[in-house]
């Protein structure tokens, strides 16, 4: 995997050497996919290309006796998720406690957003350093190798207690027509931080600590929620829909529709995620990596896009509050020997991959000499 060829650190703001500027490209993709000429930005090295050959074989998990509290289920479920991280981090979710219905709504629901005309979502777009918001292709942010996707980003804060954040977004963001879905995304964000603090307990157990030492870590914690919509492309195989990299976050509850394109880098050759109706896809970040004292392994992922088919994924990115630091148990440390990585506020993390550093497979350990670096200055 040629790593130096997806790491950017982003040049401080002087005249960017590169004659392509960012924000020169629009990512309007409804013309996009009739192009004649792929813009040269949204063509990945060669490296990056290689196709996947095979399936994952990451375990899928029922979590109904976790939820019921039967000890035997628990220890077998915690098992599953220990064997998935040591080794790619990635595992699959049923009995989750997430609405069916929920979960088909939040993905239709996408269409209504996606299929604005571009000048509407724009209107909602995101702004340098902001979260929230709509970004077609990072095409301000980054002047080449240009994911083909176009996101909508909100937060979802876990302590806001009755204030619908998200239903608010909706409702102040794009106007009274899109309060109903408002409504669908506030109650799958709730839903889902249920669900991922549950999910932290049963990594606590599986890493033999005290089961509540991350659950509380994240109970005022917060998520980026985001919807992600990968048009077709004639030139499916030039173009990368989310490139390789590592989620900086300390874990991501993913849900596909039936198009495939989530892969993951495992024993040295990609390998697709196979979808499953009803399911949640979960990997745990950076973040958790350097809970665990880089125990368990955050993985290098990637989407890929369809010749013929539309994907839609959505994201729910879990994080700490920002002035939480992030450090493993101490019991870990007595048991498992050194630190591997420094304690860090995630909102150092965060803002290091929104304005230094593009995300890619090496983002945690190029954050810690970055950081190194700025504090021996
Ligand atoms: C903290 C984050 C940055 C990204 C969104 C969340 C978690 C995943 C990150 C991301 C998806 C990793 C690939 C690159 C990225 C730029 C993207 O393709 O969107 C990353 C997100 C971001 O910086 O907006
Ligand atoms: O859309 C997908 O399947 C994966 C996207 C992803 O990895 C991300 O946004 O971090
Ligand atoms: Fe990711």
């Amino acid at each position: 995997m040629d790593s130096s060829a997806s790491t950017i650190l982003m040049p401080p703001p002087l005249e960017l050497k590169d004659e392509r500027k960012k924000g020169s490209v629009v990512f309007d993709s409804s013309k996009m996919q009739k192009q004649e000429k792929l813009p040269t930005e949204f063509i990945w090295p060669d490296a990056d290309l290689v196709r996947a050959q095979q399936e994952l074989n990451e375990p899928l998990i029922d979590l109904d006796g976790f939820f019921k509290g039967d000890e035997a289920a628990t220890a077998h479920a915690a098992e599953l998720i220990r064997m998935a991280c040591l080794n790619h981090g990635f595992f699959q979710v049923t009995n989750h406690g997430v609405d069916l219905d929920l979960i088909r709504a939040a993905q239709e629901d996408m269409e209504a957003f996606f299929k604005l005309p571009l000048s509407r979502k724009l209107s909602v777009k995101k702004k340098p350093g902001e979260l929230s918001g709509y970004s077609g292709a990072h095409a301000d942010r980054y002047s080449s190798k240009l994911p083909w996707k176009e996101t909508l980003s909100f937060v979802y804060c876990y302590d806001s207690g009755s204030k619908p954040m998200v239903a608010d977004y909706f409702k102040t963001a794009l106007g009274e027509d899109f309060e109903q879905i408002g409504w669908i995304y506030q109650k799958y964000c709730d839903a889902l931080k249920e669900l991922s603090l549950g999910i932290m307990q049963l990594l606590a157990i599986s890493l033999d600590v005290d089961s509540s030492y991350y659950r509380k870590l994240f109970e005022d914690g917060y998520s980026i929620m985001r919807c992600n919509s990968y048009p077709p492309c004639k030139e499916a195989g030039l173009v990368m829909g989310t490139g390789p990299h590592c989620d900086p976050v300390a874990l991501t509850i993913l849900h596909q529709d039936q198009v495939k394109g989530l892969e993951v880098f495992v024993d040295d050759k990609w390998q697709s995620v196979k979808p499953r109706p009803g399911a949640l896809v979960v990997n745990i970040g950076d973040t958790f990596m350097a809970l665990s004292n880089g125990k368990y392994k955050s993985c290098i992922h990637r989407a890929v896009v369809n010749m013929d088919k539309e994907r839609r994924s959505l994201t729910f990115f879990m994080s700490p509050k920002d002035d939480k630091v992030v450090s493993p148990p101490q019991e870990l440390i007595v048991r498992e020997g050194p630190r591997k990585y420094p304690d860090f506020k995630w909102s150092e993390l965060l803002e290091f991959t929104q304005k230094h550093y593009r995300p890619n497979n090496d983002t945690l350990q190029s954050f810690v000499e970055w950081r190194l670096s700025s504090q021996t200055k």
